[in-house]
């Protein structure tokens, strides 16, 4: 019988074969936490009686949320997550270059067929490429920092398959805004999802990323695309066997079988205030609008400002909507800025922000209240995220959100 690729990964690390619903006690290769966790993960370390962290290479800790501090109480994270890393000698700690989940790729802390995992939901990024990643509480991340190890339930596979070429104006968003729509908020629970198909091979490694990250949106435990050669450069590998051998295989047992033509995509867009009230863009059109942001883990990278800018160049946000752009690090803040990307977005009358997390869970630069409504490129829409409980939020793709804000209504 052959195996899909978390069961390869999961067999690779304990060196058993394993089967969905096996109890494994896995090896952790790396860990994220962010700074709204580490005072908690800092606290359960110490009462667990644990002396030192296993292996303090294998600990990244982030600021990204609360970056800039914007309540009086983000700071008091800061200084705990400071004291720890210090403590315990942590050398990996990133104070304000951008969004966790981004440094974790771009900065190479994740390699293709690693265990991963973080204190925040959307950890599942790291399957963009081919990493076995998952969020995780507290109380597990503070037994990981002890112990090096964590125990999983082997998921089921749901395999995605695409193939074609996608049509000029739809991105990646739009392919995994669709795909949640079809499976629904809790079609994926506990279960791995594999894309796979020319449409996901022809991708960049930042458009996999983009749809790794929502697969938690449909409850799944990982995501997961096979590792090749963009990979390989992305992350600065040349990908050994075990890296190359991350692909479904023929006679793999999967739970369910989804197939899709690319060029059936369109741009769509979560409609408030779930993820998986997808719309096409055609059925919303003319619906004003009061803000656009343009950021998050989800599509804050070098060819979504690209892909707005584009959109934008020449023209003018409409006059009465605020276009807050937040690039997800500092490198691609940087690299944006050498390509004139930030010169056309600031012409066009963006706000464009410090990278971090932002406006993505309304802690930082640009809460809405009652009765606005937001085109927003991340990943939730749920009540209450970006300001008051009634604030629509509309979620789509960074080509259709720069679009929106130049007509200052969804078109
Ligand atoms: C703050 C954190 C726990 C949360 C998550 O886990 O996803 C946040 O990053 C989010 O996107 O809502
Ligand atoms: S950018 Fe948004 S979704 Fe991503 S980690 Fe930050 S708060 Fe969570």
């Amino acid at each position: 019988m052959g195996e899909t690729v978390i069961e390869k990964i999961i067999h690779h690390n304990t060196g058993k074969k394993v089967k969905p619903g096996d109890i494994a006690t896995v090896s952790v290769d790396r860990v994220m936490i962010h700074d709204i966790f580490i005072p908690f993960v800092a606290e359960k370390f110490e009462e667990m009686g644990f002396q030192k962290l296993w292996d303090p290479d294998k600990v990244v800790l982030i600021y990204d949320h609360l970056v800039p501090a914007s309540q009086l109480d983000d700071t008091r994270h800061f200084h705990t997550g400071d004291a720890f890393a210090e403590k315990y000698g942590m050398i990996h700690v990133h104070r304000s270059d951008g969004i966790c989940h981004q440094l974790m790729t771009e900065a190479g802390y994740v390699k293709p067929g690693d265990v991963v995992f973080g204190t925040d939901s959307h950890t599942t990024t790291y399957g963009c490429v081919g990493a076995f990643s998952s969020g995780i509480g507290y109380t597990e991340m503070a037994s990981i920092l002890g112990t090096g190890s964590m125990w999983i339930r082997v998921p089921e596979t749901i395999k995605v398959v695409i193939n074609g070429k996608l049509p000029e104006n739809v991105m990646s968003k739009d392919v995994i805004l669709r795909l949640l729509g079809d499976l629904g908020a809790d079609g994926a629970t506990y279960r791995a999802l594999e894309f796979t198909g020319s449409t996901v091979e022809e991708m960049s490694v930042s458009s996999r990323m983009t749809m790794a990250n929502m697969a938690v949106e449909a409850g799944a435990k990982c995501a997961l695309f096979t590792p090749d050669e963009k990979t390989a450069e992305y992350c600065n590998v040349t990908l050994n066997d075990y890296q190359k051998s991350l692909v479904g295989d023929e006679d793999a047992s999967y739970c369910k079988t989804v197939v899709y033509k690319a060029e059936d995509f369109v741009p769509v867009m979560a409609c408030p205030s779930q993820v998986d009230k997808i719309r096409n863009v055609s059925e919303l059109s003319g619906i004003p609008i009061d803000q656009v942001f343009i950021g998050s883990c989800t599509n804050g990278r070098l060819e979504d400002l690209q892909a707005a800018a584009e959109v934008l160049k020449g023209r003018k946000v409409a006059d009465y909507v605020k276009l807050i752009v937040t690039p997800a690090s500092r490198k691609i803040y940087r690299q944006a800025i050498e390509l004139g990307i930030m010169d056309v977005l600031a012409e066009a009358g963006a706000i464009i922000t410090h990278p971090g997390c932002g406006l993505c869970c309304g802690r930082t630069g640009g809460i809405l209240t009652d009765g606005e409504r937001v085109v927003a490129t991340n990943n939730r829409n749920f009540l209450g995220r970006m300001g008051t409980s009634k604030v629509e939020i509309y979620l789509a793709s960074p080509k259709t959100a720069a679009a929106c804000a130049v007509a200052g209504k969804i078109v």
